[in-house]
């Protein structure tokens, strides 16, 4: 079932073109030019419920110009945007219940009171009944650890408590679809995997629909089963991170650990179509091929007719590599 859909949505900022320095900024002031920049250009993509995709690009690509205006924070200029037959930025108070938000980089909760009692202040902002409220705590209170610090204010908390507290706000209401913004953003590496775990916990149990921006790729491949790229303001992919896998990333590495090394086994190897040998010291030879030309099957049957091998091992491409494949093409 569709529950966000997105057609031909444009959003343009006006900025100012300043020459640089005080004389620049004055000349501004009395005879100022400005440009349009289309953050978003005309993108289209539809989101089904439960579904988890992850919604990449560079700094400045348009990411948060699109996750702001689904949570209707900011009007688009053109285009359609529903989001469960809503359209956010009209119908914000209604569109508020259906969504939960967290920015990453700034938070939703009092810093002076216990998250506690901020939990209790979002709990009749949006009237829900001490069942319900009682219930959500002590669902998330393992998982994210929430005895820890729940009745301390937020400016006392650390970084990763302050992001698990604001996921648990955003998740008190029930929401159908959540949106993150760099939820991992500056956390160590157990808060990360302890966030990573809930939400995809979230997916799984409540069947939430997840859209999340992020710039540490491992979130992906743990949370997420379908990515949308985008550059410039515009979409260059959208499709599962399987298929991405299996359209981008041709090349993988052998590592692999011989008994003696063999001149016949180089002149060998470089006889392969597509392979190249990365580095060789010693009895350690990494190689990259081209898996749609060669199997690695193939490239062993080499080794072995020259040597004995010790120790083998494949890198698959990692999605830093397809996402550099997929800028480049
Ligand atoms: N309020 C604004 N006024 C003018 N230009 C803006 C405004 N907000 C964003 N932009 C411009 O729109 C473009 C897209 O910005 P956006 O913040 O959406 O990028 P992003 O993909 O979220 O980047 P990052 O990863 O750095 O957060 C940038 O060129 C930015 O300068």
């Amino acid at each position: 079932m569709e529950v966000i859909r997105v057609k031909n949505l444009t959003r343009t900022f006006r900025q100012a073109i300043k020459e640089p320095g005080i004389k620049g900024a004055i000349k501004h002031l009395f005879q100022g030019k400005y440009v349009d920049k289309n953050a978003v250009n005309n993108i289209s993509f539809t989101i089904n419920k439960g579904e988890a995709v992850a919604y990449l690009g560079k700094n400045g690509a348009g990411k948060s110009t699109t996750i702001k205006m689904l949570t209707g924070i900011l009007r688009p200029t053109s285009g359609e945007l529903l989001v469960n037959g809503i359209q956010p930025h009209k119908n914000r108070l209604q569109y508020t219940k259906e969504i939960g938000v967290v920015f990453g980089q700034r938070s939703q909760l009092w810093m002076d009171i216990p998250i506690y009692e901020s939990f209790k202040l979002l709990k009749d902002i949006y009237g829900i009944s001490n069942t319900v409220f009682q219930k959500k705590l002590s669902d998330f209170s393992e998982m994210l650890d929430l005895n820890d610090f729940i009745h301390l204010p937020a400016r006392k908390i650390s970084l990763g408590q302050r992001m698990k507290a604001d996921l648990v706000a955003s998740l008190l209401h029930n929401p159908k679809i959540l949106y993150l913004d760099e939820p991992t953003i500056g956390l160590d590496i157990e808060s990360k995997n302890k966030i990573r775990k809930f939400i995809s916990y979230l997916k799984d149990s409540y069947n939430t629909t997840i859209l999340l921006t992020t710039h540490d790729l491992a979130d992906i491949e743990q949370i997420c089963d379908r990515l949308i790229l985008i550059d410039e303001g515009r979409i260059l992919y959208d499709g599962t991170i399987k298929l991405a896998k299996e359209k981008y990333a041709n090349l993988k590495k052998l590592h692999v650990t011989i008994e003696k090394d063999d001149p016949k086994l180089l002149i060998g190897l470089s006889k392969i179509n597509s392979l190249t040998i990365e580095s060789k010291m010693k009895n350690k030879i990494s190689i990259t091929f081209n898996q749609h030309e060669v199997t690695s099957g193939e490239i062993i049957t080499q080794f072995i007719k020259y040597t004995q091998i010790y120790d083998i091992s494949i890198e698959e491409p990692s999605i830093e590599n397809i996402l550099e494949l997929m800028y480049l093409q």
